[in-house]
């Protein structure tokens, strides 16, 4: 379970997000979801550790994580696919999924095999420059990435942005898979309504830095969708 509570955060004297509650059930599929620039990232950066709660506090499976750096975050088993992938351009596939093999968490130094079950074309492409990839076969790889670590919890950043449909559907099938067979907590922050609601239990949906509407996707109406999402 992920809770924040009142959480504010500020780039510099402007404030993104304002006394924002959520809560996360553990194993479930939850998409935060509002328009361009409502906080999204922001938020999924707070829950990284990547950026500091200006106040409130966030707790990771009972764990208070609220002034815990980055790197502990792989060690208590959340992976983070960031928005744009950030893989490593210069690396081969099978550096950039070594890179994830350096934390704590992990005894083996191996890539587990699954990874490549879930992604069979990075086996194909071990040696192949990550900055060579396609946009798609890159967010495989970051996702891939992620996943090294066996996570628990795993945040994804707008996955699909930029990426061609059968890919979509791939990551989709992929994120549905972790989550039914292995009970993996799936955060996901979405602009796609169609991708959200085939993935999607739960959402929370943001505007100006506060939550105004959450519940199960089937509560997701019109309404909501006109008044938040439409643009
Ligand atoms: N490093 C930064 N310094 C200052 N302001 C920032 C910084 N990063 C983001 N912002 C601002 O914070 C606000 C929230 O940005 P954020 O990226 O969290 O929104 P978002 O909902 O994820 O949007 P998008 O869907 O476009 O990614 C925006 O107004 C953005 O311009």
């Amino acid at each position: 379970m992920i809770e924040l509570k009142a959480v504010n955060q500020k780039y510099g004297g402007t404030q993104i997000l304002w006394d924002l509650d959520m809560q996360i059930k553990a194993g479930s599929r939850t998409c935060i979801m509002g328009r361009n620039g409502v906080g999204k990232t922001t938020l999924l950066k707070c829950i990284m550790g990547m950026l500091p709660l200006s106040t409130g506090s966030l707790t990771i499976n009972g764990q208070d994580m609220g002034k815990q750096s980055v790197e502990k975050r792989p060690e208590i088993g959340v992976g983070y696919v960031p928005q744009g992938r950030h893989i490593f351009g210069q690396l081969t596939v099978e550096e950039n999924l070594k890179v994830s093999l350096n934390c704590k968490r992990q005894s083996s130094k191996e890539i587990p095999e699954h990874v490549f079950d879930l992604f069979p074309v990075l086996k194909e492409m071990l040696q192949r420059r990550g900055g060579d990839l396609s946009g798609g076969q890159q967010q495989q790889l970051a996702i891939a990435r992620a996943l090294v670590l066996n996570p628990d919890i795993l945040i994804l950043d707008e996955p699909n942005e930029g990426i061609q449909p059968n890919i979509v559907q791939l990551i989709r099938d992929v994120l549905l898979k972790l989550n039914k067979e292995q009970g993996m907590t799936i955060v996901l922050v979405e602009q796609k309504l169609p991708f959200a609601r085939a993935v999607g239990e739960y959402f929370h949906l943001m505007e100006k830095g506060e939550v105004v509407a959450s519940g199960n996707m089937e509560a997701l109406d019109d309404k909501l969708v006109a008044q938040y999402l439409a643009v």
